[in-house]
């Protein structure tokens, strides 16, 4: 069962993003600094064209008009610096930040305990770690700071104008509010219509792609028109919603366009009709007009993000949605008083409601060799993951030496209990590494000898430039049991995937770490539950049998069945 990964809501995301900002303090004033000095160097300009423009009509000389000219190519050209300095500091702000962001997902991801991670759709834990983190560093790297300079800019010019004159700037102001609306009926629709697109396209490389894979069959059963109407009719849903975004488009830019020039418009009305009333120069007017025209370069790239900004949003909830899985509670604290494994009242379910063990209570005593035997599917190995501490129950307890096996913190659950299956993983790494402890060479040499690893001379051999073959990599995964050294080693189905040769040689590593352990082996061979000494026989969840062989032979039950079925056949049933 895979549990779909959440994402987090709206305020988590804002706390998260504070939490970054919060983390490069020094980065984020220096920003917002340096950009709100590079706007009010580009305040200048229009106010000192204003004044050019106050001079000549009063009939001012040259000189005035050059020192003011001077005066705006200096604006110029210290705006100009100023954001390149701040944009600078942006990018490499937003570089660190989202190496953080890929840090913490790491850190988050590779703090997930085992039954977590198993449970968690692998796609979508790695895609959120590549595509979602990598649209979030985009925008944090190219969007972000071009939206802080577009934001400060507009907050200063709008400062401005106002400041110029508060009736034309607030009139000018009133002129931005079409573009505010338009804005919102646009992103109201952009975000279905584009998703529509996209689903679109995707039906569209499905349908390709299904009639290219199965063109054999296609060709056999006379599916062409079929496949040829569901083509068409991929295209025809692509060009449709293709056509509804360019609508939105082209509903969307043209408006924006022309509500740029309304509060111009509306200023050089009110101006005109002001300075002939005398109330206003003209300068104070063309200062006017010309910050209001100054608003289109950062609203225009505030718009053109605006959108970008939404998605980013969406991934970086979808980043941040990690934080949010359910963790199982802290690790217990106190050790195991002895190695007693306690079964009591266990239910466990892999979905909710349909429960695949009930009410199992089962003591293993330390030194003891357990077989557990039942048909496929009985919850053999359900019971064997709870034994190991991989998931918990849902009722009941699983104790060794009176601790939840399941709260053990993994260093010290790695002593009492190991499960040893047949998927063991080989990392590209050298063998000393892949041994996962740190111990003396001689110690790793002996773990691997007592496996009958006589393949493992080079403790250095790199596993990925040279792989093991199946029985190698198993004598590995039981050279880590007995560095681990636990008092219990579960096997659920330890062999099977080997060819007979290879499961000999294995049997035979087992046979030597298993020497003075307790062995609950979940048996699919008929010697392994002959040999124990205790037989527990699993049906539907419950276990319905429990004794020795003979015993269980004599009750005449169902372990007797299948003993008879097994009797000398060696069979695999499980
Ligand atoms: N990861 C899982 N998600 C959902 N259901 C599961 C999962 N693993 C096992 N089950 C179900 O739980 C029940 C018990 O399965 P389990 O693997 O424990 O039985 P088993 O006796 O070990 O069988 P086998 O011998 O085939 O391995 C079965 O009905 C199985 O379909």
């Amino acid at each position: 069962m895979s549990a779909a990964l959440p994402i987090a809501g709206q305020r988590a995301v804002g706390r998260a993003a504070l939490r970054l900002l919060a983390a490069d303090r020094p980065a984020v004033a220096a920003m917002v600094a340096l950009n709100a000095l590079a706007a009010v160097a580009a305040l200048g300009g229009p106010f000192l064209l204003g004044r050019v423009i106050d001079a000549v009509t009063s009939g001012g000389g040259v000189h005035d008009v050059d020192r003011l000219a001077l005066g705006v190519l200096g604006c110029a050209i210290a705006q100009m610096l100023l954001s390149r300095y701040a944009l600078a500091i942006a990018y490499r702000y937003g570089e660190r930040t989202a190496a953080r962001i890929r840090e913490g997902y790491l850190r988050r991801a590779l703090g997930l305990p085992a039954s977590v991670i198993e449970r968690v759709p692998a796609g979508d834990l790695a895609a959120r770690g590549t595509t979602d983190i990598d649209a979030v560093a985009t925008t944090l790297r190219d969007i972000l700071p071009n939206i802080l300079v577009g934001l400060v800019q507009m907050i200063f010019i709008i400062a401005a104008v106002l400041l110029v004159n508060p009736l034309l700037g607030g009139v000018g102001v009133l002129g931005l509010s079409g573009i505010w609306f338009v804005t919102r009926w646009y992103l109201k629709r952009a975000r279905d219509a584009y998703l529509a697109e996209g689903a679109a396209n995707s039906r569209l490389a499905d349908e390709l792609a299904a009639t290219t894979e199965g063109a054999r069959t296609v060709e056999a059963f006379g599916l062409r028109q079929r496949r040829l109407d569901a083509g068409h009719a991929a295209i025809a849903e692509t060009k449709r919603t293709r056509l509804a975004t360019l609508a939105l488009r082209s509903v969307f830019f043209p408006l924006v366009e022309t509500s740029y020039a309304v509060p111009a418009v509306l200023v050089l009305l009110l101006g005109g009709l002001l300075y002939l009333d005398g109330q206003v120069t003209l300068g104070t007017v063309g200062a006017a007009v010309l910050y209001l025209r100054q608003l289109v370069g950062p609203l225009d790239t505030l718009l053109i993000w605006i959108e970008n900004l939404q998605s980013s949003s969406a991934s970086f909830a979808r980043v941040e949605g990690l934080g949010a899985i359910p963790l199982p509670p802290p690790a217990a604290t106190e050790a195991p008083r002895d190695d007693r494994i306690e079964i009591k009242g266990v239910r466990y379910a892999y979905e909710k409601g349909r429960d695949v063990l009930h009410d199992v209570t089962l003591t293993v005593r330390p030194g003891e060799r357990l077989a557990i035997v039942g048909l496929s599917g009985a919850g053999k190995s359900t019971l064997g993951r709870l034994i190991a501490g991989v998931d918990r129950p849902a009722a009941g307890s699983v104790t060794v030496g009176g601790v939840p096996i399941a709260d053990l913190p993994p260093d010290e659950l790695r002593r009492q209990v190991v499960l040893v299956t047949q998927e063991h993983h080989v990392f590209r790494e050298t063998l000393r590494d892949n041994l996962m402890v740190h111990a003396p060479d001689d110690e790793l040499r002996r773990a691997l000898a007592t496996v009958g690893a006589d393949w493992a001379d080079d403790l250095d051999r790199d596993l990925g430039e040279h792989p093991l073959d199946g029985a190698q990599a198993q004598q590995l995964a039981l050279a880590r049991v007995v560095l681990a050294d636990p008092h219990t080693v579960i096997l659920d189905e330890a062999t099977a995937l080997l060819d007979p040769t290879a499961a000999r040689t294995a049997e035979r590593a087992l046979a030597a770490v298993l020497h003075e352990r307790t062995v609950i082996a979940i048996a699919h061979r008929l010697m392994t539950a002959h040999d124990a000494d205790e037989v527990a026989v699993m049906r539907d969840g419950r276990i319905t049998e429990l004794g020795s062989h003979d015993e269980l032979v004599a009750a005449d039950g169902e372990y007797a069945a299948l003993w008879r079925s097994w009797h000398g056949s060696d069979l695999n049933v499980a």
